[in-house]
Order: C-alpha cells, then sequence, then structure tokens
C-alpha cells in the first residue's frame, strides 16, 4: 500500500491539473466526503463548526460547510488570516459558501458542536501559533468531537510529528493515498479512524507521483516469503544459526532461536560458549546446540556453507567477542540486534566498513536506545522522521535498519521504506524483540532477501501478537505465527 507524502500529494495534484482534470472538481468531492462523513458519524450534532484555515485545506472547509448547511445542519464558520487573500480554488470555494464566517479567535464553545478541522493539511510548514494551541487545547478539554480534513492540524504529514500543538481528531479524512504521518507516532494517535477517500485522480498519476513509503502489508513481501512443497526437506529450507551468551544468558537466544524454527527454517543451532553448553542443553529440543567458544571455533563451523543466516545479539553480551563475531560472520546474512548493536557503539564504522559494498544482506533491528549509539548524528536530527532517520541510517550501514517501536519503521539502503502500524502495545514485553530477530533469521535463513525479510518479519510479529492477544509473554510469540499460506 503506496503512502504519499504531502510533497508527492502536491506533485499528484499539479499532474492532474496538467493533465486537464479539474482541480475545483476535486476539491468539492474532498468537500463532500467531509461533509458525508459528519452526516454519518454525528448526526445528532448541535452544530458544525468549522475551522478554515489559509490554503486549499480551508478550501475543503467552505465546501464542506455549505454542504452540511443545504442538509440542514446549522454551521458556524470561523477563519484563520485574511479570507480575502484566499488565491485559487479555495478563493472560489469561499466564493461559493453562502456562510457568513468570524475571524478565529471570536470562537467560544458551543454546546453539541462538532468541530471540522480545516486548518492546515498537507500545507503545515510551522508549529502552529500560540493562540491557535490555546484554541485547540479548549476543544481537547472540552472534548468537542472533531473530524479533521486531510490531517489533524499541527500533525506533519511527513514525520508524523506535532508542530506545536495538534487537534486530536475522532475520524480523519484524507483523499486518494494514506500519508506517512497517519500512520507514524504521535500523528496516528491524533488521527482518531482514518478514512481514504477516492477524489478522483487516476492511479497511473499517483505512480508517478509517489514513490519510497509503504504501508507494511503483505502486498510488500508476501511473493517472497518460504513455501513448502513436496520435495522439501530440511536442508532445503535453510539453517539458522543463533549465538547464545554465556551461562546465565541463555534465554534471549533461545527465544530467538525457537522463534527462527516456527518462522520455518528446517533446522536451527544455539551456538554456545562450552561452559554453557549444560544450562542450554537443559532447555533445548528440537532447536541443536553448538559449542562455539572463540573466533576459531566461529570459523570451523562457518566451513559448512549450509548455514545459511546468523542472528547475533540478543543476550550475547557486548564487547570483543561480539565484533570479531561479526567479523567473521559479516558476509553472510545475518541479523545484528541488541548487544550486537551496541558493541558497535564506539566505533560504528568499523561495522559499516564490514558491511558495505556488496548486495546488503544485514538486517539491524535496533530500538531507539541502540539506533542513538550507532547513529548518533542522525538520531539527533529533530526535523527528521523516523523513516528519514532508517533510511540515512540504512544507507550508511549498507544494511536493512528496522527501526523499532510501537511505529517500527523498515529502510533499505535502496530508498524503500515500511512503516509497520499494527504492532499491538503488548508486544512492549521482556524478550520479544529477541522473538523478532529470530523470526528474520529464520527468513533469511530460507533465502528471503533481506528487505522482505525485515518487512514480513515485523508483520508477522505484529500478527501473533494480535493473535495471542493482551498478556502475551515472549514466549507465547512463535506459537502464533500464521500459516504463510494463510496470509492475504
Ligand atoms: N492534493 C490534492 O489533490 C488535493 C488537496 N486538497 C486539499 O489541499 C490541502 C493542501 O493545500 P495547501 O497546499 O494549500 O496547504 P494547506 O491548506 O494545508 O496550508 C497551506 C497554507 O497554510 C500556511 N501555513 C502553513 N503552516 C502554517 C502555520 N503553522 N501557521 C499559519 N499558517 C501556516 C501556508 O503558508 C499556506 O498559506 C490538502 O491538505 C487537502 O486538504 C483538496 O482540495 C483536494 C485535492
Ligand atoms: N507500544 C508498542 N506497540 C507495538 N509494538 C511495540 C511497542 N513497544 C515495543 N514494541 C515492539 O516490541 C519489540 C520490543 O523489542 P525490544 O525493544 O528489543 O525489547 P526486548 O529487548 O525486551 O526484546 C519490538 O519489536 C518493538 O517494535
Ligand atoms: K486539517
Amino acid at each position: 500500500m503506496l503512502l504519499l507524502t504531502p510533497e508527492e500529494m502536491g506533485n499528484a495534484d499539479r499532474l492532474a491539473a496538467e493533465s486537464g482534470i479539474d482541480s475545483y472538481g476535486l476539491m468539492i468531492k474532498a468537500g463532500h466526503a467531509v461533509s458525508a462523513a459528519f452526516l454519518r458519524l454525528f448526526p445528532g450534532a448541535s452544530r458544525a463548526t468549522v475551522f478554515c484555515g489559509p490554503g486549499n485545506n480551508g478550501g475543503d472547509g467552505y465546501v464542506a460547510a455549505e454542504a452540511l448547511k443545504a442538509a440542514g445542519v446549522p454551521v458556524a464558520i470561523f477563519h484563520l488570516g485574511d479570507p480575502e487573500k484566499l488565491a485559487g480554488d479555495a478563493r472560489r470555494a469561499r466564493i461559493d459558501c453562502a456562510i457568513e464566517s468570524r475571524p478565529i479567535p471570536d470562537y467560544r464553545l458551543y454546546p453539541g458542536e462538532v468541530v471540522i478541522d480545516a486548518l492546515f493539511g498537507a500545507g503545515l510548514q510551522r508549529p502552529l501559533s500560540d493562540n491557535l494551541c490555546e484554541i485547540i487545547e479548549a476543544v481537547t478539554d472540552a472534548a468537542v468531537p472533531v473530524i479533521a480534513v486531510d490531517l489533524p492540524s499541527g500533525v506533519g504529514g511527513l514525520t508524523g510529528q506535532v508542530l506545536g500543538g495538534a487537534f486530536r481528531a475522532a475520524h480523519t479524512v484524507t483523499f486518494m493515498r494514506a500519508k506517512p504521518g497517519h500512520y507514524l507516532l504521535p500523528g496516528r494517535a491524533h488521527c482518531g479512524s482514518l478514512e481514504v477517500f477516492d477524489i478522483g485522480i487516476p492511479q497511473r498519476i499517483l505512480a508517478e507521483a509517489g514513490g519510497a513509503h509503504h504501508l507494511n502489508t503483505p502486498a510488500l513481501f508476501k511473493a517472497s516469503l518460504p513455501a513448502l512443497s513436496a520435495s522439501s526437506h530440511k536442508f532445503r529450507r535453510g539453517h539458522l544459526g543463533v549465538f547464545s551468551g554465556g551461562p546465565s544468558a541463555t534465554g534471549a537466544a533461545r527465544l530467538s532461536a525457537m522463534a527462527g524454527l516456527r518462522a520455518g527454517a528446517g533446522l536451527v543451532t544455539l551456538a554456545v560458549p562450552s561452559n554453557a553448553a549444560l544450562v542450554a542443553a537443559t532447555h533445548l529440543t528440537a532447536v541443536m546446540m553448538k559449542p562455539v567458544s572463540d573466533v576459531a571455533a566461529l570459523e570451523d563451523w562457518l566451513a559448512d556453507k549450509r548455514l545459511s543466516a546468523f542472528v547475533l545479539g540478543p543476550g550475547f553480551g557486548v564487547g570483543e567477542k561480539a565484533r570479531t563475531f561479526v567479523e567473521a560472520l559479516a558476509a553472510r546474512p545475518l541479523v545484528l540486534d541488541a548487544d550486537g548493536i551496541t558493541s558497535f557503539a564506539e566505533a560504528p564504522e568499523q561495522l559499516f566498513g564490514l558491511l558495505a559494498g556488496t548486495e546488503p544482506h544485514c538486517v539491524l533491528t535496533p530500538h531507539e536506545g541502540e539506533f542513538a549509539r550507532l547513529f548518533p548524528d542522525i538520531s539527533k536530527h529533530d526535523t527528521f522522521g523516523k523513516p528519514e532517520k532508517a533510511s540515512r541510517a540504512a544507507r550508511r550501514a549498507n544494511a536493512v535498519v528496522l527501526y523499532k517501536g510501537a511505529d517500527t519503521v523498515i529502510a533499505a539502503p535502496d530508498g524503500r521504506i515500511a512503516i509497520n502500524a499494527d504492532a499491538p502495545p503488548w508486544l512492549a514485553t521482556a524478550g520479544s524483540g529477541d522473538v523478532l530477530a529470530g523470526i528474520i533469521g529464520g527468513l533469511l535463513a530460507q533465502g528471503m532477501p533481506a528487505f522482505e525479510a525485515a518487512a514480513a518479519g515485523a508483520w508477522l510479529h505484529g500478527d501473533a501478537a494480535n493473535r495471542a492477544g493482551e498478556g502475551l509473554t515472549a514466549e507465547d510469540l512463535p506459537g502464533h505465527l500464521p500459516r504463510f499460506s494463510a496470509i492475504s
């Protein structure tokens, strides 16, 4: 599912106009979609309070106001700025709207009202003024329902960041395609239910204007998911190696290993330091075990080319051993997580050097803290949204970067970006990241390319959590992975 940035949506708008499509006709359809949502969702409203801004978002508001009046709803319009300065379609929409508007400082709460927020959409450029923020706060505090046009005003369509303040909508009506800001946090939390309304811009124009951003749905990775056939045998399904920490730290790697097996790897071996072998062995059944204490033992083991992917990081321990292991593993498909990432905090360039110059085959899975350790300069950039941060990191590392959180973003060095938006909050539980690393490792082991494996991993992880339901522990997750053939 393609997402359009505000800039790309503007381009689509321009291309539509150039191809002869009537732009005022698009605005009418947009405004009517908003009035229809209002009538459907709030049939008992005492008044539609329409806030109209200085651009085309405001234009949509004037169209919606006029349509609601025609439907018999009492309407009050409050404008921002000098309405005489409106230009183009927005100016025409105001002229075609027979309702007197008042300046926004005249607004007072009105019992039973429902607000239509048509202040800013794609054109938001800077933080909202203090005066506007006060009005938004009053509306929010009074729990007045809000329908947002395109985006809740104050939410950046590219980044999902709130600029100054933002409405908290019950419902948002956007046009043609959702924007990244509808799915990234905190923007997502401001949108309420999201409606994507087709105002008639042709698909070919959207495809031409659109680019890198996608919502992470199975359409992105389904074609690359491993498929079973009658001729499958375990070695054809890949062999995943997962590196364990010492005797008191084998649990995280065991979670990854089990998840890799459930994700379909034919064999999974836990590589353990000799002093942890007994502890690990008492906990393993289908997962195999191999003592690997130092880099010499690792290199011997790596001579087996059937080992098709690795997970290093969960519970492994931070330090020199992790760095030398990664050096030995860098040319092979690898998920680098947790301690594997933190081990390079003092020398990120060493890791980037190891991964440079080949087809990207490594997936880095940092949470916010780990991301900041590896990419401190990128992480500090306040104006970058999460996709831009992940994307710059992926290019720098020549690896797929899966930047974890409630709005996990997956970015490839070639510019592809997927935003994962339906993972439930009960995934915030100890060890769930270890399971994610294992799922991705299991998919890599079966030959899935790194970006698709990471995107599928994040989606499957969220899907399993939704199936397991609230109260899950990380151990429960692998057992709830869906059958790949049933994913649509
Ligand atoms: N793209 C399309 O195909 C369509 C777009 N439509 C509407 O057009 C909107 C985009 O219109 P515009 O590009 O005119 O942008 P907006 O209407 O979102 O806002 C642009 C105006 O707001 C000002 N502005 C930006 N941030 C401000 C701030 N913090 N404080 C005060 N003023 C600020 C800008 O200087 C500019 O005048 C969309 O969100 C959508 O609602 C619809 O009419 C339907 C068709
Ligand atoms: N509020 C949330 N909503 C959805 N997913 C979340 C939320 N918080 C965390 N997650 C997901 O849970 C996992 C946690 O991983 P991580 O931070 O590495 O924790 P751990 O080290 O305990 O496994 C990540 O996949 C992350 O995206
Ligand atoms: K808006």
